[in-house]
């Protein structure tokens, strides 16, 4: 009987000084909406660039003004960027920059406020999933209830490899992660202390989605 490979479970959190100042501004209460939405795409842009460091590339013959030459262009499986509602949106919006022919998908899910359960309410994924790597993308990984429940959707439309992006964890949501869906990688900006008595990280930066879209 062959040795069953155990899941890998892997976590980065990259600590690029630029990444860790832009969250810090994040945090800070005084942050107006304006200013907190250009940081969450900033910091998207930056997680991108370490969540996507293991992209295929081949090398392709093109010519410069001064020599043809092999260069390396990204090959491979395509990509889908997934939000969950709301509070992704404001990362793949800002990673489709980086991504044009990325396609997008929505998952749309909230917290019970009482059960701190989701709640999903919409799903629109491409068709084509299962051929892509999808990023899945949500700001805040604080009970893991969300990420999970959306891995779950993901999987049942046929996604086979599947990374989650967050700007901030705590252990809890990263194990609860880990030990529902151990085959998914998560990349996250920073990890916080935990949870309070509403499953809001601490210190944490508050409501990401409130604070996105400027409501309470
Ligand atoms: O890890 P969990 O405990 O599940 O919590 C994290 C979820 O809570 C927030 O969404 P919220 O329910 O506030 O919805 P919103 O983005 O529409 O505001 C956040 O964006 C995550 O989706
Ligand atoms: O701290 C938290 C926890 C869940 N959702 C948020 O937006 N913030
Ligand atoms: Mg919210």
């Amino acid at each position: 009987m062959s040795p069953v490979e155990p899941a890998p479970r892997k976590l980065t959190a990259p600590q690029h000084p630029l990444l860790q100042h832009k969250l810090s501004l994040m945090r800070d209460v005084q942050t107006g909406v304006k200013e907190f939405r250009e940081l969450a795409a900033e910091v998207s842009l930056l997680l991108a660039y370490e969540a996507m460091r293991d992209l295929e590339t081949e090398p392709t013959t093109l010519t410069t003004p001064i020599a043809t030459a092999e260069f390396p262009m990204l090959s491979g499986k395509k990509l889908a960027l997934v939000a969950i509602l709301r509070a992704g949106l404001i990362m793949t919006e800002s990673m489709v920059r980086l991504i044009p022919a990325a396609k997008v998908g929505h998952i749309g899910m909230y917290r019970d406020p009482e059960t701190l359960e989701p709640v999903a309410y919409y799903s629109k994924l491409p068709a084509d999933i299962s051929e892509r790597r999808v990023f899945l993308t949500d700001p805040m990984l604080a009970t893991g209830g969300s990420a999970v429940a959306a891995i779950e959707t993901l999987k049942a439309a046929g996604a086979v490899s599947i990374k989650l992006m967050s700007i901030l964890a705590v252990p809890e949501g990263i194990k609860r992660v880990h030990d529902a869906h151990p085959d998914v990688e998560i990349v996250t900006a920073a990890i916080d202390d935990g949870l309070n008595d509403h499953g809001y990280i601490v210190p944490g930066l508050g409501d990401a989605g409130d604070r996105i879209y400027g409501t309470k």
